[in-house]
């Protein structure tokens, strides 16, 4: 048989297939006994390791954090899952988190956060501080943003933050008739949505009042559109009409927000030009920080942009969620929601205003906000890829792994909550030492959440103003069931009958 004959060219080119093919089996074979010593469930196909499972149970309605609390109580504290050839390491041990999240050695993977830069080929959260994955890179950058969340800052907030609540409460009281069915996740979500735009960015979107909004409807499609990259990521590529048409349309999404950020920084960058008084916001912080990129001036624009919409996306929806999960909880637990009344009357008295001094004596109010957050992290997990080996409970895990920590599981855990499923505020007034690097709603260490201050004055200033004006009844049978986004919501969405209360 000739070399260059056709059959020649076919053996070949079966040859080398059969070697790729050996090549990865070798490989795959290779990965899965670097964690043979761990304990996981089986992998459903050589090839795929766990990930038709897991597919499967997201398709069937249930989730990622429900499918790994599962995992905890069958394999216990220390396990494993295949995506692929890739190993992820849950280890549910706080001693094994206090090391992760406090050593920058064990860095956020950049696979993990690829879907937030770029979605279906657009720009989206390029390098912005959530998404930059080179630790002296972000380590830069935080210093620049930590002043814009200094207390200072916060303190001068508390206007903004009664103002829109405010409307909200406005708004409320036209339909807080006993029988309108109120979503309030949609709510929370618009309000802490104009709250955002105004205090970073002097940005008015007013969309607590006006609900129709193109701001609005490009958000939601960007999600989808995150959510669907993570789902089915070869949407990317795929030559179909439909699919070209869906990145088309993100793409579009992503563009309308990109360039309502472009037009606040040039505004800003056009005040400063003239010598004006900038506001200490945070969108004054993004121009800072890219005095210190080096770069041409187009260059400068896209990594403020990246920060622009990193900061949308995370200084609002886990808020509104966070509010949304805790309006499901009270309504579950009338004595939990007549003492929080109680509190909020009592600390704002005859006042409307919730005075910065006032949130120190909202005790309660922030243990059930801690409470709700244990059961219900609206951004549930993180990652890291593993600097070097890791014992755990006499396990090692191999450098090079990926981890996930995931505060859901975790709040769920047994060794470190007393009977952990039971919503009970009072876990938080004397047991903190024992939840440390148990507990991270906020995640923990230098990539922890740097809104955590803002996220609770807001959340205590907008909960203390309903709660105080309002009664509400959740509307009936809505259990706990959750949503899994790009965050965690209440499947519900937290409808409520709402009466003006007494
Ligand atoms: C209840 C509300 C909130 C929750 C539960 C929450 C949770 C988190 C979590 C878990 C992370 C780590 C994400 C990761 O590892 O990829 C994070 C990071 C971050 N959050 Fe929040 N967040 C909240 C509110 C906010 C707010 C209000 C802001 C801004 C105003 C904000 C800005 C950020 C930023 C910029 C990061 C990236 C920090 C870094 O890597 O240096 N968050 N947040």
């Amino acid at each position: 048989m000739e070399l260059f004959s056709p059959l020649g060219v076919l053996g070949v080119f079966a040859g080398l297939l059969l070697s790729v093919f050996l090549f990865l089996v070798v490989y795959f074979a290779y990965c899965h006994s670097l964690y043979a010593h761990i304990p996981g469930p089986k992998r459903d196909s050589f090839f795929t390791g766990n990930m038709s499972t897991l597919r499967k149970r997201v398709h069937e309605g249930s989730n990622l954090p429900e499918y790994l609390y599962d995992l905890m109580k069958e394999y216990g504290p220390v396990y494993h899952i295949f995506l692929m050839h890739r190993a992820i390491v849950m280890a549910l041990d706080a001693p094994f988190h206090k090391e992760v999240f406090t050593t920058v050695a064990h860095i956020k993977p950049y696979s993990g956060y690829r879907y937030l830069s770029n979605v279906f080929g657009t720009r989206f959260m390029g390098n912005g501080l959530i998404t930059e994955t080179v630790p002296s890179k972000h380590a830069k950058r935080r210093a620049l943003f930590s002043p814009a969340f200094h207390r200072k800052y916060l303190m001068s907030l508390m206007d903004q933050f009664n103002f829109s609540a405010d409307v909200l409460v406005n708004r409320l009281t036209t339909i807080a008739d006993g029988k309108t069915e109120v979503a309030m996740l949609d709510e929370f979500n618009r309000l802490t949505l104009d709250v955002i735009a105004k205090v970073a960015f002097d940005l008015r979107l007013n969309i607590t009042e006006e609900t129709e909004s193109p701001f609005v409807k490009a958000l939601t499609m960007t999600m989808q559109g995150i959510q669907n990259s993570f789902k089915a990521p070869w949407k990317e590529f795929s030559p179909l009409p439909s699919d070209r048409q869906y990145r088309h349309q993100v793409g579009e999404a992503i563009t309308f927000l990109r360039e309502t950020g472009r037009e606040c920084v040039k505004r800003r960058l056009e005040a400063k030009r003239k010598g004006e008084d900038l506001p200490q916001d945070i969108l004054t912080y993004i121009l800072q920080a890219s005095e210190d990129l080096e770069g041409d001036e187009d260059f400068k624009m896209e990594e403020m942009l990246d920060e622009f919409v990193s900061f949308f996306l995370a200084g609002q929806e886990t808020t509104a969620n966070t509010l949304a999960f805790a309006l499901v909880e009270l309504g579950h637990h009338p004595d939990v929601m007549h003492r929080l009344k109680t509190e909020a009357v009592a600390v704002m008295g005859d006042n409307d205003y919730v005075a910065y001094s006032d949130l120190g004596k909202l005790d309660y109010m922030m243990m059930v906000l801690k409470e709700t957050l244990r059961l219900w992290p609206p951004a549930f997990s993180t990652s890291r890829d593993l600097g070097y080996d890791v014992e755990v409970r006499g396990y090692t895990v191999p450098a090079g792994t990926t981890v996930w920590l995931n505060a859901y599981v975790m709040g769920r855990n047994g060794e470190y909550f007393k009977n952990p499923l039971d919503f009970d505020p009072d876990r938080f007034k004397d047991n903190e030492d024992k939840t440390l690097y148990a507990y991270f709603p906020f995640s923990l260490g230098h990539r922890s959440c740097i809104g955590q201050p803002f996220a609770l004055i807001e959340a205590r200033v907008i909960m203390a103003k309903l709660l105080k004006k309002f009664d509400f009844e959740l509307v009936p049978g809505q259990g706990f069931e959750i949503l899994q986004e790009l965050t965690l919501k209440p499947k519900g969405r937290s409808r409520n009958y709402i009466t003006l209360a007494e």
